[in-house]
């Protein structure tokens, strides 16, 4: 799992930290790291470091300070270091360091974008967790030149942003104006939510934490990013004393007489993701289909342990509506998915798992007097996913290349382990599925806990994800694969094998 925090949490550690430490230490801590993410960098796209290029981009404040005083130990190694000044003032100690050490410093001037695109290496220390907006000019035409000039090292410098990529909000994710994108991010103490949260988390590239000893200091996390180790830990596999019924049932109302592929791919991810038995609710011709490719489901009603609510149901189908509204008065928890948002109560409670996509949240928040359209939403998926969240009641999973969930314990869930590949149609009802078997294989717990019904969200969006991956091999996916691949997804899960081991 990877935590983060906010700038404002992140500041109070530093300053308890500080108190103890002799001055400019914890900076040298974050210099130190940086300076050696950077020399692996230019290792991987130059094949060496010793003179090769590098430009860092120095703001006023510590984030260029940080990336003047690793361009000092870079230039110790070999590097040719020129710093360029994109403010008034540059941090003191940094410019001196790099000067002692050979490099060179001057404003970033009108010839500061042809600087940044000769060299091999550009180190990103415009601004951090003071950073506001986008980036303002003469920097705000940089992303583009860059995107423009190819890939990192073939046309292009690789980017090293320092702490955060510069014109990201560190707090909430949010993108209002020109970024510079990361291939990799070296952040100190902790993440940030910005380097997690889309729109923002695209632009992260690939991320080191660096320890600086804040970790005492920090409160509970503003948001995370739940990894496919976290989930091996987690996920619940039977045990001797177990049986169909305890493992859970999963009541699936999906599909009508028009959409009968999503009750297929409903049931398949219920039963691929282990539930103990699955119940099928809906019309005669997709209950055959049904049971034609899944002999074990059991059509028609009886107890369940948990709901997959709506996938493929035609909000004007009046049998399955009844069906919906009656899961929903049951008071198990639910999946509640496509046509069953309609039906939502004013208010639920966190054990009702809403999964939305971007449109579909934003008819959610729109019948409820939050008139917003889709793109609003997707500029802004955690704020709308907290509306509603804050309007119902439930839990919501908001769907999208990096998934959020957001419960009823503050903390933001992301799961980001889906290929593109995975946005195909069908998709969402097989995740929908496989969250139903989680709820059922945990529903005493989730009732007594219903902050747990966020994790599990999470944990199934990252298998979800995972089996995508699995399935797709880098190459197009259809979505009964990626149910089909649910088992050797979660056997392949870093740390399964080992989790199984200790509950043995
Ligand atoms: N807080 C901590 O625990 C630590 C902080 N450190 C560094 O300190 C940084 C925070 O330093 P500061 O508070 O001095 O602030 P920053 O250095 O992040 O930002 C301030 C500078 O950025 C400029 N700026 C703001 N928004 C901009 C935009 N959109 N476009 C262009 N320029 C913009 C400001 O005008 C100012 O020059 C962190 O991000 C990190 O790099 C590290 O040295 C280690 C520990
Ligand atoms: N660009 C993307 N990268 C990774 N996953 C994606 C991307 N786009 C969509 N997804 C995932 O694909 C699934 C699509 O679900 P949904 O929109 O409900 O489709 P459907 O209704 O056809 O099943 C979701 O799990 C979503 O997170
Ligand atoms: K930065």
């Amino acid at each position: 799992m990877i935590v983060s925090h906010c700038a404002a949490d992140v500041r109070a550690a530093e300053a308890a930290v500080l108190a103890a430490l002799p001055d400019g230490a914890l900076m040298d801590r974050a210099a130190a790291a940086l300076a050696t993410a950077c020399t692996q960098e230019l290792r991987r796209s130059t094949g060496g470091v010793y003179g090769r290029s590098a430009v860092l981009l120095t703001g006023a404040g510590d984030n260029g300070g940080d990336a003047l005083l690793a361009g000092a130990l870079l230039a110790r190694r070999g590097v040719r270091v020129l710093a360029l000044t994109t403010a008034e003032r540059a941090h003191a100690r940094g410019t001196a360091a790099l000067l002692a050490a050979g490099g060179g410093v001057r404003p970033y001037g009108r010839d500061g974008a042809e600087h940044c695109l000769a060299a091999d290496l550009l180190v990103d220390g415009i601004a951090g967790l003071g950073g506001r907006g986008g980036l303002r000019a003469p920097l705000d035409v940089l992303p583009a030149r860059l995107a423009a000039a190819g890939r990192a090292g073939r046309g292009r410098p690789v980017v090293v942003a320092v702490d955060l990529p510069s014109g990201v909000d560190a707090d909430t994710g949010a993108v209002d104006g020109p970024v510079l994108p990361a291939d990799r991010t070296v952040t100190f103490g902790t993440a940030k939510p910005g380097l997690l949260l889309p729109p923002a988390c695209t632009r992260t590239g690939r991320l080191d934490v660096v320890d600086i000893g804040l970790g005492a200091h920090l409160p509970a996390p503003a948001a995370v990013r739940v990894e496919e180790a976290d989930v091996a830990l987690r996920w619940r596999r039977p045990t001797a004393g177990d049986d169909k019924y305890s493992r859970g049932v999963v009541g699936v109302v999906a599909g009508g007489a028009d959409y009968t592929g999503a009750a297929l791919l409903a049931v398949e991810g219920a039963v691929r993701a282990g539930a103990g038995m699955v119940r099928y609710l809906g019309p005669q011709h997709p209950t055959e289909l049904v049971r034609q490719r899944r002999p074990e489901v059991v059509p028609g009603p009886g107890r369940v342990q948990a709901w997959v609510l709506g996938p493929g149901v035609d909000p004007d189908d009046a049998e399955q509506g009844r069906r919906v509204r009656e899961a929903l008065e049951s008071g198990e928890p639910a999946v509640v998915d496509a046509g069953a948002l309609p039906a939502l109560p004013r208010r639920s409670d966190p054990t009702r798992v809403l999964t939305p996509h971007a449109g579909e949240l934003a008819r959610l928040l729109s019948a409820r007097g939050r008139e917003v359209e889709r793109a609003a939403v997707e500029a802004d998926p955690v704020g709308h996913a907290r509306a509603a969240a804050e309007l119902t009641g439930a839990t919501v999973l908001l769907k999208g290349a990096t998934t959020v969930v957001v419960g009823c314990d503050g903390v933001v869930r992301t799961a980001a382990s889906a290929p593109a590949w995975l946005g195909t149609a069908g998709a969402g009802d097989v995740l929908a599925g496989i969250l139903g078997a989680v709820l059922a294989a945990r529903a005493e717990d989730v009732q007594a806990e219903p902050e747990l019904a966020a994790t599990l969200a999470a944990d199934a969006a990252v298998v979800h994800g995972w089996a995508a991956s699995l399935a797709s091999a880098s190459g197009p996916v259809a979505a009964l694969d990626v149910a089909e691949a649910v088992p050797a997804a979660l056997t392949s899960l870093p740390g399964w094998h080992e989790a199984d081991a200790a509950a043995w």
